[in-house]
């Protein structure tokens, strides 16, 4: 494990008395997130849910918002677009964007864990135009070209 980067995070006034972003274990590697609002997850509805906290994340790095294993498996509630992406320049509300791909409402309260928080280094790239690109055993075969299964 490589020694812990510092972000800076601000509650905002709506997340007063919640607890911040933390790791559950010694060795966990995403810090859990809880719900700042109450609200009712229908069936095949998706949310962007508050959490009261914003975050300023040092330059070359990005933090990833992801879902919770235990409740994709046991309530197919998920983030809708993981891992989400947290820019180092956003000062806005982090917010976790959740689907609920299961067949029952699923009620999320207030202080619920719903998300994890897990930092990463950024690799930026630059983009070289060439008329034609080198040749491959793959080619242009993709999306299954290996094999059935
Ligand atoms: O799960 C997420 C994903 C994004 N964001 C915020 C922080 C991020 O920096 C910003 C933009 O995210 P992204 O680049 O993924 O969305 P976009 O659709 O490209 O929006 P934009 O045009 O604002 O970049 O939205 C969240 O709070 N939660
Ligand atoms: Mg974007």
């Amino acid at each position: 494990m490589s020694a812990p980067i510092s972000i800076q995070i601000q509650r905002l006034p709506h997340g007063e008395g919640l607890p911040l972003p933390v790791y559950a274990t010694t060795g966990a590697a995403g810090m859990d997130v809880v719900a700042a609002e109450d609200l009712i997850l229908p069936p095949g509805g998706r949310r962007a849910v508050a959490t009261g906290f914003a975050m300023a994340i040092p330059e070359g790095y990005e933090v990833q918002v992801r879902p919770r294993s235990g409740l994709a498996l046991k309530h197919g509630v998920t983030c809708l677009n993981t891992p989400g992406t947290i820019d180092s320049d956003y000062r806005g509300e982090v917010k976790v964007i959740l689907a609920n791909l299961g067949d029952a409402s699923f009620p999320i309260a207030r202080g619920d864990r719903i998300a994890q928080l897990v930092p990463a280094p950024v690799q930026r790239a630059t983009l070289a135009e060439v008329a034609s690109l080198d040749e491959t055993a793959r080619g242009a075969g993709g999306f299954g070209s290996t094999g059935t299964r």
